[in-house]
């Protein structure tokens, strides 16, 4: 209930298309019953006089068999058209509505969550919120008006055959949908989870599936994409035959309401209570009326599926980002040194403190690295001053300023990222490095490459730099990419450079023009490095080791080999105490 409450704020802003759209679907219904009373009634009239040989106005009837046929086809048509419009609407602006608050909480609270499983949130979960508007809002609504209007109308004729629709209308109105409800909750739930498995699982697999197929493993992927998808199509099967028995159901009953109808209105007509006409009126009046309630099972069946939808979405939306902005203004900083000072922060759920106690000053314009081992905490401190997280302890300043003093975008927006992973989008080179910069002039695109040095790689392309770089950049290679990213640096132009082992895993030739591309990026800028490797680093003005988040050595490039050669040592030392050290 409290979900349909938020819902339906959220659907708000399209009250008048819904409105509409339900006014639409009501007309057209009523048109729709009146047409086949109306026709029931007429041909009877009509037989009747003939066989009386009486005349009889036969405009009137014709006239409302003729405007009902008209306005059903036209509110057909409006109906659906309204619907489509409103509900398109929705879905537009909820999918906006989850990413607005989706992408605060990256990276931090969305590593819990699988590709797959966002993926299916944004798409099949927020169908199934437009299905509650189209499939069970509108038709229960539009229920509602036309069976009190029906009711009325037979009470008009005899109380009795007003109570004979009724209890039909409210078994199959109200009890076939609350069984078809509490049958289809359980398997609606596990859709709604199951459909996100399926995707993750069929997304590892195509991503994974080199590893897969090198290790064996394809067979085994297989088999659980099957097992998901057979338990998934199993659920769809049992929500489908409920449906069709609910709608069998629905049937019999306006069979039985017609039966029961003409039970009673015969002795009715006997007695001249009612005229003969009014009796096929009648009758074909109650069997076109169960249209009403018709819908109404299924509706209530996908209540389940999408109130499991709403609750999925609304646990994304309601997570709390790692990092809150600051209400006021940011900061303006004139300089960018950056301050680390006595900084500690763990990971939720962690064992030890990721990093503990740090501190380095970077004056602006010099270049420092943070060197240690795999685990130490260097990218840790990378996520800090990007404000991905915030410290549990110590502060963090650029230009002077407190970090959480800034926006985290505006942050940002003063530096630049060369890593080892450079995303690479499914788009064309040109397209990939706007990202950085969406003004930058096709000069200024071609400069940032030359600088990179992958101006003529890309010139020698046929399609140069509308080249499609394929999923993830699969179409270059590790070295390119890491260029692509050093071109993106430089239209960026920040004042601060973060570089994550940019030369990492690249042959030494490679690596050694890489370094050349870098040191154009890295002058007059404030720069970090975070390596895990000692060697190559002669260009930076201070060092500082890590060993296991704590600061191990700090001073010039030279207190590496010592401090590394110590940290090994102590690992030794370690091994050879055992695990319980
Ligand atoms: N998102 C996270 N959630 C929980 N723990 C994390 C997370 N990221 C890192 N850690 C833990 O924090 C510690 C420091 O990790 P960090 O990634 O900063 O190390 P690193 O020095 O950058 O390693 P590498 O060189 O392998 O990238 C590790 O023990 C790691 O397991």
């Amino acid at each position: 209930m409290k979900e349909l409450l938020r819902l339906w704020r959220l659907f708000r802003p399209y009250r008048t298309w819904m409105i509409l759209g339900t006014l639409a679907a009501t007309v057209t219904l009523i048109a729709n019953v009146t047409l086949m009373a109306a026709a029931g009634w007429f041909l009877t009239a009509m037989a009747a006089a003939g066989i009386a040989g009486v005349t009889m106005n036969y405009f009137t009837p014709a006239a409302i068999v003729r405007g009902s046929a008209m306005i059903r086809t036209a509110g057909r048509y409006g109906e659906r058209l309204v619907n489509h419009e409103a509900t398109f609407r929705l879905i537009a602006s909820l999918r906006v509505w989850f990413y607005r608050h989706l992408e605060p909480l990256a990276p931090a609270r969305l590593q819990q969550y699988h590709s797959g499983d966002l993926l299916s949130r944004i798409r099949s979960d927020i169908d199934a919120l437009d299905n509650l508007y189209v499939r069970v809002l509108v038709p229960a609504v539009v229920a509602f008006i036309s069976i009190t209007l029906f009711t009325i109308f037979l009470y008009l004729h005899a109380p009795i055959l007003a109570a004979t629709g009724l209890v039909f209308y409210l078994l199959s109105g109200i009890a076939l949908p609350i069984w078809s409800r509490a049958r289809g909750e359980a398997p609606g739930r596990r859709i709604a989870d199951d459909e996100s498995s399926l995707r993750t699982a069929v997304i590892d697999g195509v991503q994974g599936m080199a590893e897969l197929t090198v290790y064996g493993a394809t067979e085994r992927q297989a088999a659980r994409i099957d097992g998901l998808s057979r338990r998934l199509i199993a659920d769809q099967a049992r929500l489908a035959s409920d449906n069709g028995l609910t709608q069998a159901a629905v049937g019999v009953c306006a069979s039985l309401s017609l039966w029961v109808l003409l039970w009673l209105a015969i002795p009715m007509v006997r007695s001249g209570a009612l005229g003969s006409p009014e009796l096929a009126m009648l009758a074909l009046f109650i069997l076109a009326s169960f249209e009403a309630v018709a819908p109404l099972p299924h509706a209530f069946q996908l209540l389940g599926r999408s109130l499991a939808a709403a609750r999925r979405l609304f646990g994304i939306v309601d997570t709390q980002p790692a990092v809150q902005d600051p209400e006021g203004p940011s900061p303006q900083p004139t300089h960018f040194d950056i301050d680390f000072e006595g900084v500690g922060f763990s990971y939720p759920d962690a064992g030890r403190p990721a990093v503990e106690n740090i501190r380095l000053r970077i004056p602006q314009g010099s270049r420092a690295a943070i060197v240690g081992a795999t685990g130490s905490g260097k990218s840790t401190l990378f996520n800090l001053l990007l404000r991905f997280w915030a410290p549990d302890t110590g502060s963090i300043r650029i230009g002077g300023h407190e970090i959480s003093e800034f926006g985290g975008d505006d942050l940002r927006r003063h530096i630049a990222v060369v890593s080892q992973h450079t995303y690479l989008f499914d788009s064309t080179i040109r397209e990939n490095l706007l990202i950085a910069n969406p003004e930058a002039s096709q000069g200024a695109i071609e400069q940032a490459c030359r600088v990179a040095q992958i101006h003529d790689f890309i010139a020698d392309l046929p399609e140069g730099y509308d080249t499609w770089v394929g999923e993830t950049g699969v179409r270059l290679s590790g070295g390119q990419g890491r260029r692509i990213a050093v071109a993106r640096a430089l239209l960026k132009d920040a004042p601060i450079l973060l570089l994550d082992e940019p030369t990492e895993g690249l042959d030494a030739e490679t690596e050694r023009d890489l370094m050349r591309a870098l040191d154009r990026l890295m002058t007059g800028r404030t720069v970090l490095l975070i390596t895990h490797r000692p060697a190559g680093l002669d260009w930076v003005d201070q060092v500082l080791v890590l060993d296991r988040g704590r600061e191990l050595a700090r001073g010039d490039v030279s207190v590496v080999p010592k401090a590394m050669a110590a940290e090994l040592l102590v690992t030794a030392a370690e091994a050879a105490a055992g695990p319980s050290s």
